[in-house]
């Protein structure tokens, strides 16, 4: 990934600090053209200060943003080559779609004719040549955020800019809507940086996640990097559900972790863990759970049935695990015979 790469973006040490704190720590990141970003975190994180800084509407206090090989650090919002999406998707309610769409290319003095093939083709894209009449308040909320996408695409930038672009949508319609974005922006081949605070969404959207946690980068990865291998203890408590357990770790080619109480819990698979005191991960797919056999005993204390898959809460020790059984298993008993298929482990604070 160089620099020379059309429509890509570079981060290099950007700083930001507002009302007196600093908000956004030396971030570096590189994306390459086409590809789709998700910054995710939890709220306050930086994550929309970051997207701002990368959109003009705010300046940082250092570093350097360029997009192309271009310098555009102090390149005002108007003429970086970014379009951003908001999340109430700022629609001019008394305008027609299309006249939504071509809004911006009228402010660039565009031919007339030019305006009405690009906007026909950019709401072609999003599936929206129906609705060039329709006002906002006719078309459903799915349909007023591919409006925005479409007036944002339409200005065809090189960087496409989302600030939880489905937060205002229910969540069936979100799950729809995402999917949609992902069609469009993969035809579209433009490189995209989607802020979300939810994992979900991003695991689902994303060539690459940047988890964030106090204004820097926890990790970046792939979605199944980010979820099968959590860097630190924050991105595997923030990406997914994760049993934490303080344990001792004993390796070799019998593994297993010792609770505090003293049980020990074979580890059958995944990679070698580094012996001793440990914040241990599991996921709740990674505990097995056998009415016979060799693992540690357990005691099913909760059965949550959930569809297609039951969460269920086993006691080992004076450690409760949660347990995702898609088998949809019928226990005789309540008691059972508890393994863990893969962990990976942190330091401890115990330690
Ligand atoms: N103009 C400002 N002055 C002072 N503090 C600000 C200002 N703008 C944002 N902040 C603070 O910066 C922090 C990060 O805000 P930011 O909007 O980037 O977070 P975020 O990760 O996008 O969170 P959210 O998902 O809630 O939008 C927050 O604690 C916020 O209160």
């Amino acid at each position: 990934m160089t620099s020379k790469n059309p429509n890509n973006l570079r981060l290099s040490g950007v700083t930001k600090s507002l009302g007196g704190r600093e908000i956004v720590s030396a971030l570096d990141l590189d994306i390459a053209a086409g590809e789709l970003i998700c910054l995710l975190g939890p709220s306050g994180c930086g994550k929309t200060t970051t997207l701002r800084m990368i959109g003009g509407f705010l300046s940082p206090d250092s570093g350097v943003i360029s997009i192309s090989g271009t310098d555009h650090t102090r390149t005002p919002a108007e003429r970086r080559p970014t379009a951003m999406v908001f999340q109430n998707y700022a629609l001019w309610p008394h305008m027609t779609v299309f006249d939504n769409v071509a809004y911006g290319l009228k402010v660039r003095k565009t031919k007339k004719s030019d305006i009405t093939r690009r906007v026909e083709e950019v709401l072609e894209l999003v599936g929206l040549s129906h609705h060039l009449r329709s006002r906002p308040g006719q078309i459903s909320g799915g349909e007023q955020q591919r409006v925005a996408l479409a007036r944002a695409l339409v200005l065809e930038p090189s960087l496409l800019l989302l600030d939880e672009p489905l937060s205002n949508l229910d969540a069936k319609l979100r799950v729809r809507v995402r999917e949609e974005i992902r069609e469009i922006q993969k035809r579209s081949g433009i490189t995209t940086v989607f802020v979300t605070h939810d994992q979900e969404e991003a695991l689902s959207l994303a060539d690459r996640i940047a988890v964030m946690n106090n204004g820097k980068i926890e990790q970046l990865g792939v979605p199944d990097e980010i979820y099968r291998n959590p860097a630190t203890p924050f991105v595997a408590r923030f990406v997914g559900t994760m049993n934490l357990v303080d344990a001792f770790v004993h390796g070799g080619d019998v593994q297993s972790i010792e609770l505090p109480s003293g049980v020990h819990v074979p580890v059958t698979g995944g990679e070698r863990l580094p012996g001793g005191m440990s914040l241990v991960a599991i996921r709740p797919e990674d505990v097995q759970l056998a009415a016979v056999g060799a693992g540690a005993p357990g005691t099913i204390v909760r059965d949550i049935p959930l569809g297609h898959y039951r969460e269920l809460i086993v006691r080992v020790g004076d450690q409760e695990l949660r347990v995702f059984d898609s088998a949809l298993r019928r226990w005789a008993s309540n008691d059972v015979f508890v393994t863990i298929s893969r962990a990976s482990t942190f330091a401890s604070a115990n330690q």
